[in-house]
């Protein structure tokens, strides 16, 4: 077994992480791999860390509103390494049974000392304490009067998320959906079945590394593996056995259902978890054109087509807003899966919810339009095309695609009840040719509309 290179504990690595993010504006996927290549946690001590470093920063409107209570400085001008120290003893303190209150306190005081200063350590303990005394006592603003407040503060999503959501989906389904962002997603691979098929992958992936998997609820070629594990390291990886990817991303293949020898574009197509899919259920057989507009995500692509063993799959660079000009009616089936907000994703990245502004939206929503429209025009009649996003936001998800259809009289909504299984349909929507999933089923907030394209002209 390996053993650690270093006795730090899982906290001070946490700490290492959450400075990395808040001093150096680092992705906290990739400081908390940073932070485990240099100092080598194993075992429970790599768990802890992953659960503190994430659980703060999913919750730090939270932490950061707490404890503006207790403190006279704001937080943003308190040294860095004091906030992060606060920051994450307060995570422990409220949400963390299993860790005694005065361990989170008392390691926060060591950390003080050894990070800032000798003199900070009073500072750290007399506010941790007071935290720890009068935690039953904090009350966030009412959720009749102010439910905006209520919800970004109670859950920890930015203010414009939770208007954005109140205002199309209601306050009860904005908690539900606020609540399961904050839980660690089971990671979700998808079963190669041209190589294998689940029950045997379930069997290796328990006999070579004991990993606790069970197969996924909707999608028949998915497993959810708890825990945090280097599934790249797996020798059933290496062999092309599967891939990493969210249930409900294999949704979206499944909705497209292209058929073997079918030529089908996927016109925002990197890094190929959704071509890649398609090629298995096409047996390999047909072509896959792969679009997208950076070239290093395109050799992902053709990196994950080797290692899966697909052949069927081209990559080339090409903006999607331009496959009018370029493939007048020649595909059979089309992928637009569209740049978006990525709303529905906010459990995976703990972080990204407080880098997103709503400023960046109108772009995306003109962006997806556009590329809807030319893509469109690259599908031969009777062919199929399928809109997908991973985002909870009716602009750009059903608003689209009832815009794009009031443009193009010649496409209609497909019902999706063949494709997917019912049980996913909350909203009762996928007779009508869309649906979207959200964080609380259990899989990631993604929509899926499924159109075709008459055989002649238009509905009129
Ligand atoms: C949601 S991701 C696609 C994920 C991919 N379908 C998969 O399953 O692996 C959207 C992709 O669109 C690409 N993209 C953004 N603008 C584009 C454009 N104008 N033309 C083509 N691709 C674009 C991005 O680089 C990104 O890889």
């Amino acid at each position: 077994m390996r053993r650690p290179m270093t006795s730090y504990s899982a906290r001070e690595l946490a700490l290492k992480v959450l400075d990395e993010v808040d001093a150096a504006g680092a992705y906290a996927n990739i400081a908390l791999t940073r932070v485990v290549a240099k100092y080598q946690p194993v075992g429970r001590e790599r768990a802890l860390l992953t659960e503190l470093s994430y659980g703060t920063l999913r919750r730090l409107n939270t932490i950061d509103w707490v404890l503006a209570r207790f403190l006279r400085k704001p937080l943003s001008s308190q040294n860095r390494w004091i906030r992060n120290i606060l920051r994450l003893a307060v995570y422990q303190i409220l949400y963390l049974d299993r860790i005694p209150p005065a361990a989170a306190c008392n390691e926060a005081v060591e950390l003080a000392k050894k990070y800032a200063a000798p003199h900070f350590a009073g500072f750290v303990n007399a506010v941790l304490r007071r935290v720890v005394r009068e935690k039953e006592k904090i009350s966030f603003p009412d959720r009749e009067e102010n439910p905006v407040d209520h919800i970004a503060l109670k859950y920890s999503h930015p203010t414009w998320v939770v208007e954005l959501w109140l205002k199309e989906l209601g306050v009860e389904e904005t908690i539900r959906i606020c609540e399961a962002n904050n839980q660690t997603p089971a990671t979700t691979i998808r079963t190669n079945f041209l190589r294998t098929n689940r029950e045997e992958l379930l069997r290796r992936l328990k006999e070579e590394a004991g990993l606790p998997a069970l197969p996924t609820r909707y999608a028949p070629e998915g497993i959810s593996v708890r825990g945090f594990h280097n599934l790249q390291d797996l020798p059933a990886f290496r062999e092309g056995l599967f891939f990493v990817q969210d249930e409900s991303s294999m949704l979206v293949a499944r909705a497209l259902n292209p058929a073997p020898g079918s030529f089908v574009l996927d016109v925002c197509g990197a890094p190929g978890g959704k071509a890649t899919h398609m090629a298995e259920l096409m047996g390999d057989r047909g072509r896959i054109l792969v679009l997208d507009i950076y070239p290093h995500r395109l050799a992902l692509v053709r990196e994950n087509c080797a290692r899966l063993g697909l052949k069927s799959v081209d990559a080339v660079l090409g903006d999607a807003q331009e496959v009018d000009r370029q493939f007048g009616l020649a595909a059979d089936f089309i992928l637009v899966d569209a740049p978006c907000s990525g709303l529905g994703v906010l459990r995976r990245k703990p972080d990204s919810r407080w880098r997103k502004q709503p400023e960046q939206i109108p772009a995306l929503v003109a962006l997806q339009r556009r590329i809807l429209r030319s893509a469109a025009a690259a599908l031969r009649p009777g062919g199929v095309l399928v809109y997908s996003t991973c985002t909870v936001h009716r602009a750009e998800n059903e608003a689209q695609v009832r815009q794009f259809l009031a443009d193009h009289p010649e496409f209609v909504l497909e019902d999706l009840r063949p494709l997917l299984p019912c049980e996913l349909d909350v909203k009762g929507t996928m007779k009508e040719g869309f649906v979207q999933l959200l964080p609380y089923q259990g899989l990631d907030g993604f929509f899926i509309a499924r159109l075709r394209r008459l055989l002649t002209g238009g509905k009129g």
